[in-house]
């Protein structure tokens, strides 16, 4: 397949015709070919009104079929094979083997949401049957069930160019939902989207779903994103990238005649938590460890620990000695793109000149479109004066606060804004201690783990990719694992309705074999 700098809308492939986009080679900043063209006002209007079209064909499709359209876009994506790879890494400087295990991961959550459809327990099917007899007053008949809440506009992240954008979790939960999709794509990677664009654009064609189940733009002016989000037929938005971005997109929504949820998952530091035990037990090895993550992918994850936490002593000592062992060996990275680059650097920069901040140790200097880690230290009793020391610097740095005692530990805590991901580092030993923080960093985060670090989201039933504000804009949901379809879903009550105008998932004889919560109790469906 060869890229031809085309955007999808519906069944139609063609050239957008507003202004162009280029692929940059991030480890280069040289142009790559082809131009991609711009959508218009118009194609984003067409591609919304396809999506409107569709979307009450689509979201009655069977369960079956949108299981088999989301392993068929998995193939897809596959049969692209190493074209796919290579344009991505020279889109996103991103070595192969975390491209190839992207691709993989992206195509296991395609695959993990075709099990939730075929499970079907996300229709979450309650029946309270009727009872006439009830006094004083009877209950009448009620059934409720999911259903999608309407056409769903994607913005791919620019970190991971794969797994969070054209075919990335957000489209696959809005796809499994029922959702038509409208993607736009970002300019970080447009080859990239554009090459997973036309596998779901087969796999549209192949299961027979309806014109307008998937369309993707490219965008050369804000106006089309912002356009996005306002179009009336769009009903919820996912998005990762920055705070900035993320807000002015929830604004647009909520001043929107009709206000919609934008799930953004923006900032976070992903504090860090170190225990006197566990300090002195292996302070040196977790200062070692944390470098491995702080500067995995250039430190371009949302769950980059960026903030550790812990009180002064010969354990922290020996944990700042592993770090900086670790660190100053760390070659300088090639960053996403010139301006993520910059940004960080300016990050780095507002950091290491502030009053109160000084420098642990830093990575290797490098070339330019380069990012270089670097460790600050602060103490708590600054920290908590300064909120811009909370300011999320995308990329390889992070700050140690040197806390007296295990009071002003909970102090740093409370003053932060909430969090992807906490973590702790502890011994048996340490038990009791992190017992009196963990009601606070639940308010805080949501995920909180134990001895690791957060980057390297596993993909699963039980996992919370979210937190409350600023990590996203609505901490009640997840963007990674099964649980995130829940954000493209809303209950819908039948009451009274007769068997034969309920939907399947609530007619009396189960013709979908779902378990259902049958006058309040989960009953499974008769064999
Ligand atoms: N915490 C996280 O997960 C991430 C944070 N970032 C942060 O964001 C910075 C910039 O990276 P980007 O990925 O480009 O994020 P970004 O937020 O600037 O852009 C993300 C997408 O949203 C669109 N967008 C942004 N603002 C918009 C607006 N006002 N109206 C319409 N569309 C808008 C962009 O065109 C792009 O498609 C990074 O330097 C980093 O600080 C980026 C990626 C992930
Ligand atoms: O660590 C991961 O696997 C996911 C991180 C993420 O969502 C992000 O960096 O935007």
């Amino acid at each position: 397949m060869t890229i031809q700098g085309e955007q999808i809308i519906g069944q139609a492939i063609s050239k957008g015709g507003q202004g162009t986009v280029y692929g940059i080679a991030a480890a280069t900043g040289e142009k790559l070919e082809p131009a991609f063209g711009g959508a218009s006002k118009a194609d984003l209007g067409r591609a919304c009104a396809l999506a409107d079209a569709a979307f009450d064909t689509y979201r009655e499709t069977s369960l079956e079929d949108r299981a088999r359209f989301l392993e068929t876009i998995a193939d897809e994506i596959l049969a692209l094979g190493d074209e796919l790879v290579e344009r991505c890494m020279a889109e996103s400087g991103l070595p192969r083997p975390r491209i190839e295990g992207e691709r993989g991961r992206t195509m296991g959550q395609l695959r993990l949401f075709a099990g939730v459809l075929r499970d079907g327990g996300y229709l979450d099917a309650r029946i309270d049957p009727a009872m006439p007899d009830r006094q004083p007053l009877p209950r009448p008949d009620l059934r409720l069930r999911n259903v999608p809440v309407g056409p769903v506009a994607v913005f791919g992240a620019s970190n991971f160019p794969l797994a969070f954008s054209v075919a990335g979790g957000d489209t696959a939960s809005a796809l499994a939902a029922g959702c038509p999709v409208v993607v736009k794509a970002h300019s970080a990677h447009p080859g990239t989207s554009e090459l997973v664009g036309r596998a779901v654009h087969a796999a549209v064609e192949k299961c027979g779903m309806p014109e307008g189940t998937f369309s993707l733009l490219f965008a050369a002016e804000r106006a089309i994103g912002e356009g996005l989000v306002a179009d009336h037929r769009i009903k919820a938005v996912g998005f990762t990238g920055s705070r900035t971005g993320g807000t002015a997109l929830m604004k647009i929504a909520a001043n929107r005649p009709e206000p919609i949820p934008v799930y953004a998952e923006m900032s976070s530091i992903n504090p860090v938590l170190l225990f006197l035990g566990a300090l002195k037990e292996r302070g040196a090895a977790i200062g070692k460890a944390f470098v491995g993550s702080l500067t995995l992918g250039a430190g371009q994850f949302c769950t980059n620990p960026g903030l550790i936490i812990a009180v002064e002593g010969e354990g922290l000592d020996a944990f700042l000695r592993g770090a900086e062992e670790a660190l100053v060996a760390a070659p300088a990275a090639v960053m996403l793109t010139p301006g993520i680059c910059s940004a960080y650097a300016k990050g780095v920069a507002a950091v290491e000149g502030h009053a109160s901040v000084s420098v642990v140790a830093k990575g290797q200097a490098g070339e330019t479109l380069r990012g270089q880690a670097a460790l600050f230290r602060v103490s708590a009793s600054d920290f908590v004066k300064s909120a811009e020391l909370q300011d999320e610097m995308f990329g390889s740095a992070s700050i140690v606060v040197v806390c007296r005692d295990a009071a002003e530990i909970k102090s740093v805590v409370s003053a932060l804004e909430g969090q992807l991901t906490a973590a702790i580092h502890i011994t048996e030993g340490d038990h009791e201690a992190a017992r009196a923080v963990l009601p606070l960093l639940e308010r805080k985060a949501g995920r909180i783990l134990v001895n690791g670090f957060g980057t390297g989201v596993e993909v699963a039933h039980a996992m919370v990719h979210g937190g409350p504000y600023p990590s996203t804009a609505d901490g009640r949901s997840t963007s990674v694992g099964s649980k995130a379809i829940d954000r493209f879903l809303r209950p819908v009550c039948y009451q009274d309705l007769p068997d034969g105008l309920l939907p399947d998932a609530l007619k009396d004889a189960n013709p979908l074999g779902l378990w259902r919560r049958m006058d309040g109790k989960m009953t499974a469906p008769k064999a």
